[in-house]
């Protein structure tokens, strides 16, 4: 396991890049010498299609012991519980809520942890999104995973994980995100048992939410990105597997040495974490419900405009101060899919039953909204300016896309809350057609 000082990054989201392990490892003035330093090998690795617009264009260039090709043919793996047929099972729109997912006991690796609990579009026609969950307790060892159909955000609820890719090493530790971009490898290290959610996009790259009149400065700011630093091993070792994920399901490729060889790159197609604490909040300061929007940390834009693939949106520690407000979130039923998880603490519109690691999705036009308790609550509560959230941090993924349920998510996960529905039943009747307003003093 590395140590804390063997973590280095690079600032800045979006940025161009340059790190190298050894001096003079990255080829001065060009990307392609007919001999690299070192003797190294050249390998590009696109984000984006060659010609795509300079604005989105993305790709790095690695500089590596040997080039990714030297490998042997893939062959298919099985793996009980990825899914990427998310019309195989019958349709339910009823609010789910699930309890805290199950960290197997028996050795699991992140790979072999990887749970589908629902998703839309498919890989192959490269539109849609993938919710999964994570349960694991064993590192990697010698083995890689990269996901050819589309990029990885990952949210770690419980265990800190220590991610080596072919960029350099990050440590990511709950509250903390990262994202791991299509055709990224990367092999996780856990040091007990962990679980967390994953959010896949099969379209695009996450960005930063635009402003607008917020201005320059607010929500995530881009310096907190952070990159790793260019990190290698020279490690010939007889069976070293590589995972591709492929148009949803898993293929093993064994080559005779690590793949986290690259000494040098550059560019701008890099993986990135980023820690939850430093989202400068923007919300009410006079009266009503912001809409949870203000609180996108990163969106994966469609072709819609201000309509999003998929959204990461946290609810972080913050004042409440709204006067003559009911302030918790409002019912409501909405055109997207949401779907929350707990990191910890609790949520505000949910005092229980909605616990860390556990999870709930309100799909498309399915109402929602405060508990009962939550109701009687904030609708009698004196107005003062309260901390909400405090000690607490629950997220969400919104996407415009329709959620279909695998089979784990809905049944084989054996977690579904099926008393759910139950937490809106006491609302009471509260109308009084003779209700006058109370004069004002
Ligand atoms: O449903 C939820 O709990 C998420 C949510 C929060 C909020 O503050 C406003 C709307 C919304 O969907
Ligand atoms: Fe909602």
């Amino acid at each position: 396991m590395a140590k804390t000082e063997d973590y280095k990054y690079l600032s800045g989201f979006g940025s161009e890049f340059a790190t190298e392990a050894l001096p003079g490892a990255l080829p001065e003035g060009q990307n392609t010498p007919q001999v690299c330093p070192y003797g190294l090998y050249a390998e590009q690795l696109s984000g984006t299609a060659f010609t795509a617009p300079r604005e989105t264009n993305k790709r790095t260039w690695f500089y590596r012991i040997r080039p990714s090709v030297t490998h042997r043919p893939f062959a298919p793996i099985k793996h009980a519980f990825l899914e990427s047929d998310f019309r195989k099972r019958h349709p339910n729109p009823n609010q789910l809520r699930w309890k805290p997912f199950d960290i197997p006991k028996e050795e699991t690796d992140f790979v072999a942890g990887l749970r589908t609990v629902c998703g839309a579009g498919d890989p192959l026609s490269r539109n849609g999104c993938a919710i999964y969950v994570y349960v694991c307790n064993a590192s990697m060892g010698n083995s890689a995973i990269y996901n050819s159909d589309g990029d990885f955000l990952i949210v770690p609820q419980q265990g800190t994980l220590e991610i080596t890719t072919e960029f350099g090493r990050m440590r990511v530790a709950p509250n903390e995100i990262c994202v791991v971009q299509q055709g990224m490898k990367f092999s996780v290290g856990v040091s007990g048992p962990s679980r967390g959610y994953i959010l896949e996009v099969y379209n695009g790259h996450f960005v930063l939410p635009n402003l607008g009149p917020i201005g320059a400065n607010g929500l995530a700011s881009p310096r907190d990105f952070l990159t790793p630093v260019a990190w290698y091993e020279d490690r010939d070792v007889s069976e070293y597997r590589t995972i591709s994920k492929y148009q949803g399901h898993l293929f093993e490729s064994i080559q005779d040495h690590s793949p986290f060889d690259v000494v040098a790159w550059h560019g701008n197609y890099v993986p990135y974490k980023y820690d939850l604490k430093h989202f400068m909040v923007i919300n009410a300061t006079a009266f009503d419900h912001a809409d949870p929007s203000i609180f996108t940390v990163l969106t994966c834009p469609s072709t819609k405009p201000g309509t999003a693939i998929a959204d990461f949106v946290i609810f972080p520690p913050r004042w409440a101060v709204q006067e003559h407000t009911f302030r918790p979130p409002y019912y409501h039923r909405n055109c997207m899919s949401e779907f929350m998880g707990l990191i910890f603490g609790n949520y505000e519109a949910k005092e229980e039953g909605f616990m860390p690691g556990g999870a709930s999705l309100h799909s498309m036009m399915t109402p929602h909204g405060p508990d009962a308790q939550c109701f009687e609550t904030a609708s009698t509560v004196e107005l003062t300016p309260v901390r909400v959230a405090d000690g607490t941090q629950s997220f969400m993924f919104e996407t415009c896309l329709g959620l279909g349920l695998t089979d784990w998510g809905e049944e084989k996960c054996c977690k579904v809350d099926a008393d759910y529905y139950k937490c809106w039943q006491g609302l009471k009747k509260n109308f009084d057609p003779n209700w006058k307003p109370t004069p004002k003093a």
